[in-house]
């Protein structure tokens, strides 16, 4: 005997793989998540051993299982118990051991993962493989040796980089990097067991990476201030990367053991927080909004989706645009119609030069040949789907959808981006109505990473799985939701704008209340956003929904809307032609249209108080409490309306949705996570305060699905939806 292989047994085996595994496997199979893991530990702690004091054999390879090296430790094990044996020490035996131990890297080798890898002696990757720290983006830090030894293999700067912000490198990079020793194309095992031999009776005194000095970089104070300032601004309050900076700042300062010894107390700070509970809830969420349901019971796991290779963009304005750009990147064919010739040349220009600025920084060849472009919509009669961006108007819409399903091939999948529009009523006015499902994308389509999939009372599931797995593709975080206005995100807004304006009225400024929100974590402020998207969308939509209508200012009728109170303080903005950013003023001012620094505006200060005076409203003291509790808790009690509607699944949707697209702190888990966390008493009780404070405002009654669960005892987020199934049974 040479060498001898041992393995890693993953938890993240594929899906189909899960389910053939061998009579062999079935035993620890069957064994609860965290036995498996500390089987999985244990296994490799034996066979080392076993293989070190084998005098036969000369050196040692781990692998992985199912052409995976290892995925990091079990999230869900995480907890007050942990069994089996810890890693640290099992690291090191290995690191300490006597024959040479390679490891052979597929697929993935990331958090503990690569924190085993580089306990070994040599590392050999395949050229898929992945490798990456990923620890910071659950709220950790590489805490079995792995803030330690890297910045020890590749020095700080490298080291920092990847492990402040989780990123996955490509083995490529990984073998420039020296983080790996060689990459293969071929089997990593067989590759790893030949280099095994090869190095077999080597000394291995300068492969152990724990005993390496940190490469000392010049002006390490200097380094480590900047480092620290620019994660402290991007991490908007998150303590996971400010805990990493502190562990590598270890590792560059002090000797191996006490740099350890810092790692240790630095995790123990992040392991049980709030904030790594509710990054490690979105990891999942994101993978359980792929699980969807529609009420009918048909869902992901019966649904077969319809293969699209060939895909049209109708309107070519600034979201079709960006959804052309997202669709040829993903690879697809794509025929983009725009039926004005100016908008289409401009929209082209626009299009080739995001294509190419996207794929200079990626090192490809920008795909622009996969677009073909048109102003004749007869161009869309052999793609397998349609997305229709054009202006919100319905009479515009079902024009365009009438002329779809008259061009379109049979089973065509037609979607509409509507943000604001009843797609059902849409749906109707096409011979295939079962066809039809929203596909809301987030501006800049290609840039952000939400795309909510609405589904009609006639939408088919078939249209369903079609677009979620288009979503998927695009690398979109994609949520299954039903119609209603405003879907779930948007629909959310709507209390949160409407409380952010009241706090106007009664004395807040704009300023105020987005520095509250942004200290919360948001990566804007309300207002500051606005000013970004424009505020004449708002308006417009207000307008046709007879809200925005101009009265008399001063009089009483101008603060009510049927019956409740309402604030035209936006609108009134809007009629001065302050549209934000673009128009160089809104809620804050610009140095010119266009430009991006929100200045403070004595105007608005000024025009704030005379409206004030204009109502009769005598300012007060406005905290930034008040501020989250209101515009939050009133989004919230709308989040569980829409749970009570059944419009979101569960509250994982709602959280993704609003992580991905809405700029709500990652580490605050979303909204419905992010209520748990306070105590659904504690927001019903400041919702019924609210209330009680402002009858005349309905977002803030509190929504009787959060009364039963209160009386229900408050049961974690993760037990919700047997309090709505239960809800929804007796309706
Ligand atoms: C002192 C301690 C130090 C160590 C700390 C760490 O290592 S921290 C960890 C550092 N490691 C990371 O942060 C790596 C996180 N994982 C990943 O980045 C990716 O899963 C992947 C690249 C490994 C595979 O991507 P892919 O697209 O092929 O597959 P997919 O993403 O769809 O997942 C398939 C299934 O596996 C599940 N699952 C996955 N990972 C974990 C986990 N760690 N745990 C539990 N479960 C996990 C996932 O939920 C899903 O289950 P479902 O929904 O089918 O029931």
């Amino acid at each position: 005997m040479g060498a001898v292989m041992v393995r890693v047994e993953s938890h993240q085996r594929p899906v189909e793989t899960r389910k053939r595994y061998n009579e062999e496997d079935r035993e620890s199979h069957e064994r609860p998540q965290e036995e498996r893991s500390a089987a999985v530990r244990q296994g490799i702690v034996d066979k080392v051993e076993t293989a070190l004091s084998d005098p036969k054999v000369k050196s040692v390879v781990i692998c992985g299982q199912n052409g995976i090296f290892c995925g990091g430790a079990d999230i869900k094990e995480f907890g007050p118990k942990m069994s089996g044996p810890p890693l640290i020490p099992m690291i090191h035996a290995i690191e300490a051991a006597n024959k040479p131990v390679v490891a052979a890297i597929e697929g993935s080798a990331l958090g503990g993962g690569l924190e085993l890898a580089l306990g070994c002696h040599y590392r050999i990757a395949h050229s898929k493989a992945r490798l990456g720290l990923p620890e910071v983006t659950l709220g950790l830090l590489p805490a079995a040796g792995g803030s330690q030894r890297l910045p020890r293999l590749i020095g700080v700067p490298a080291a920092l980089d990847l492990i402040t912000t989780g990123r996955h490198v490509t083995a490529a990079e990984a073998l420039q990097l020296g983080i790996v020793d060689q990459v293969t194309d071929n089997n990593t095992v067989d590759a790893a067991v030949k280099f095994a031999l090869s190095v077999a009776g080597q000394s291995l005194d300068a492969r152990r990476i724990s005993t390496y000095p940190c490469p000392q970089p010049s002006h390490l104070d200097a380094l480590f201030e900047e480092v620290m300032q620019k994660v402290r601004q991007s991490a908007r309050g998150a303590m996971a990367p400010v805990a990493c900076v502190q562990a590598v700042r270890a590792a560059a300062t002090l000797p191996y053991t006490q740099g350890l010894e810092r790692e240790k107390e630095l995790m123990a700070t992040l392991f049980t927080s709030g904030q790594a509970r509710a990054l490690q809830y979105i990891f999942f969420a994101q993978r359980a909004v792929g699980r969807w349901r529609m009420p009918s019971g048909a869902g992901w796991d019966t649904s077969k989706h319809r293969p699209v290779n060939k895909a049209a963009v109708i309107g070519l304005g600034t979201m079709g645009q960006g959804i052309t750009v997202a669709l040829a990147q993903t690879g697809l064919s794509v025929v983009a119609i725009e039926t004005q010739e100016k908008q289409l040349m401009k929209a082209k220009q626009a299009v080739s030069s995001t294509l190419e600025r996207g794929a200079k920084r990626r090192g490809v060849a920008p795909p622009l040949d996969r677009i073909s472009y048109s102003q004749n919509i007869q161009a869309v009669a052999d793609v397998d789907l349609v997305i229709e961006a054009v202006f919100e108007d319905m009479g515009l819409k079902m024009e365009v959808f009438q002329q779809l399903s008259a061009v379109c091939k049979p089973g065509t999948v037609l979607c509409t981006n509507t943000s604001a529009l009843d797609m059902d009523q849409l749906a109707s006015e096409t011979p295939n109505p079962e066809l039809v499902v929203g596909m809301h994308f987030f501006s800049p389509a290609h840039v952000m990473k939400l795309l909510e999939v609405v589904y009609g009372p006639r939408s088919s599931p078939q249209a369903v799985a079609t677009a979620m797995q288009l979503g998927k593709k695009m690398g979109k975080a994609s949520v299954v939701v039903g119609n209603c206005r405003g879907f779930v995100g948007n629909r959310m807004l709507m209390p949160y704008s409407e409380q952010a304006f009241f706090l106007l009225e009664e004395g807040a400024t704009p300023e105020l209340v987005d520095r509250a929100l942004e200290e919360f974590g948001f990566s804007m402020g309300l207002f500051r956003m606005s000013d970004l998207a424009g505020l004449d969308v708002g308006w417009r939509v207000r307008k046709s929904a007879g809200l925005a209508e101009p009265r008399e200012a001063s009089g009483q009728s101008a603060r009510i809307r049927k019956g409740y109170r309402y604030s035209p303080i936006a609108d009134l903005i809007c009629e001065q032609g302050r549209f934000g950013q673009k128009t160089g003023s809104g809620w804050y001012q610009y140095d010119k249209p266009g430009s991006r620094v929100a200045r403070s505006d004595p105007w608005l200060h000024s025009f704030l108080e005379q409206y004030r005076a204009r109502h009769g409203l005598v300012a007060r003291s406005i905290d930034h409490q008040e501020v989250l509790e209101r515009c939050l808790y009133a989004m919230i009690n709308e989040g569980f309306r829409i749970l009570e509607d059944g419009i979101a699944a569960g509250p994982e949707d709602i959280d993704v949705i609003y992580v991905f697209g809405y700029g709500w702190p990652r580490h605050r888990g979303g909204p419905m996570f992010y209520a748990s966390m306070v105590g659904l008493a504690k927001v019903l009780e400041r919702l019924e305060h609210y209330h009680q404070a402002h009858p005349d405002v309905p977002y803030l009654q509190p929504c009787s699905l959060l009364k039963r669960l209160v009386a229900s005892g408050s049961p974690p987020v993760h037990r919700w939806r047997e309090v709505i199934k239960k809800l929804h049974s007796q309706l």
